[in-house]
């Protein structure tokens, strides 16, 4: 599902105390792994919960389209009947992934080790962002890449007929690279190992382990090393995704920044390879209750309660990044509405995410009356306890910035624009009337 939509131009208003509870959707990370290991299994694996954003519907797509017998029966209640490791059909038509990387890169990981041929293609977004980062390390295992110049989409992608088992560091901290290298691990000979400096989000090796998986993660001299031993065979289990911690993070930020709020999010994982934001917000003095702790689908989950209060600029450290690196554009508008400075350390990756964030941050709170510095990868944004709004800004396909914007908007002096809310639907089809339902102003 390509973003072919007309641009959807959106505006937010000062809003009144937002009140009620927030039901935000299933994690989106979680329902692309439920839905590709769900695939790679043998036997029939029910997934509650998933989040139905495009993202992920066109992962869904893709399954199919590699001989999985994917179905809905209800709001986000799907069936997957798997075709078994090593077992993806040669796919008819392009995979478009549309907007996600996640899809792309992953999917390309679980068929780059079985002998068929796929070509994927995706947004104008997705077919700016770079591939190489998963091509090379899947390029070990003996799979062959044509891609468009600079090792962008589309790429077609000829399958190791004998793969070899691989060792690989990760160049940079990304979950993307170490999921798509475990998967393709999964149908090679011997143990496939991957190193990383950082622990990213750890939900393949969670959902591989649960789906029977031999596999292991240990911090060595080396770095955080995670071994698979290859040729398993999957078995299909129930998952249960937990509500998504990054859409959560929208209606957080608008309850601590719209004066005299009170919400509760319920059911919100609490992976601490997610938890980066929260962590973050504490120190910046938010009213944030973890109430009812406990475990869903195999991941910490707790019911969040959120309050209204001053909040104070803090310094992010670099090592955090990983664990909040899709809450960087929100957490730079809550920083516009507390009183000092907030760096945000080590956000290189920013740059390379649906959007350049670290830019598109920048020049829409510039727009709205907020003093933002940025260098290659860092960003510091200037808080003064009052947001003078008025200005809009360009999302540039990236849900994330659009949904930031929105949020600023609910507590500025004027109203806030942007100029295409359409991505929204990707990872949060929701976002408006669950915003709307709270008391938010937008539309
Ligand atoms: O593995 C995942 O599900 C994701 C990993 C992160 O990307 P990187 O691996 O590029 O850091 C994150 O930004 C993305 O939204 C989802
Ligand atoms: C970066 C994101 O997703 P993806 O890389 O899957 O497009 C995101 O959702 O913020």
């Amino acid at each position: 599902m390509s973003h072919s939509s007309e641009p959807r131009p959106m505006t937010s208003r000062r809003s009144g105390p937002l009140k009620g509870v927030a039901q935000v959707p299933g994690d989106k990370s979680i329902s692309h792994r439920a839905l590709i290991l769900g695939a790679l299994s043998v036997g029939e694996t029910k997934i509650t919960g998933l989040l139905e954003g495009e993202d992920v519907l066109d992962t869904a797509k893709a399954m199919a389209a590699f001989g999985a017998q994917v179905e809905r029966h209800g709001p986000g209640e799907w069936t997957v009947n798997g075709v078994g490791v090593g077992g993806f059909a040669e796919p008819e038509g392009v995979i478009d992934c549309g907007n996600s990387g996640t899809g792309v890169r992953l999917i390309m990981g679980a068929m780059a080790t079985t002998g068929i041929t796929a070509t994927f293609s995706g947004d104008a977004s997705l077919s700016r962002r770079p591939m190489a980062r998963v091509t090379d390390p899947l390029a070990l295992f003996g799979a062959e890449f044509t891609a468009r110049e600079g090792g962008r989409l589309p790429i077609t992608v000829k399958g190791a007929v004998d793969p070899v088992p691989v060792r690989y560091r990760t160049p940079v901290a990304s979950a993307q690279i170490k999921s798509a290298v475990l998967l393709a691990g999964l149908n090679v000979p011997g143990d496939t190992v991957v190193i990383e400096a950082e622990p990213t989000r750890d939900h393949s090796e969670r959902m591989l382990a649960g789906f029977g998986a031999d596999i292991r993660s240990e911090t060595t001299d080396e770095g955080h090393v995670i071994t698979l031993k290859g040729r398993a065979e999957l078995r299909a289990q129930p998952v249960a995704v937990p509500r998504d911690p990054s859409s959560a993070a929208f209606p957080v930020a608008a309850a601590l920044i719209v004066p005299g709020s009170e919400i509760r999010v319920p059911g919100v994982s609490r992976n601490p390879t997610r938890d980066g934001l929260y962590v973050t917000l504490l120190e910046m003095g938010a009213d944030i209750a973890f109430e009812n702790p406990r475990e869903e689908g195999g991941e910490p989950v707790a019911d969040l309660v959120v309050r209204h209060g001053p909040l104070k600029g803090v310094s992010v450290p670099a090592e955090r990044a990983s664990s909040m690196i899709d809450e960087f554009p929100i957490l730079s508008v809550i920083a516009a509405y507390a009183d000092g400075v907030t760096v945000m350390n080590g956000v290189a990756e920013l740059r390379v995410k649906e959007s350049d964030r670290i830019d598109a941050m920048a020049r829409g709170l510039e727009a709205n009356g907020i003093r933002v510095e940025e260098t290659d990868d860092s960003m510091t944004v200037h808080g003064a306890g009052n947001v003078p709004g008025g200005g809009t800004a360009v999302t540039h396909l990236d849900h994330r910035i659009a949904m930031s914007f929105m949020v600023l908007g609910m507590a500025a002096e004027n109203p806030v624009s942007v100029d295409d809310g359409s991505p929204i639907m990707t990872s949060f089809p929701d976002f408006l009337p669950l915003m709307q339902g709270l008391g938010a102003e937008l539309g």
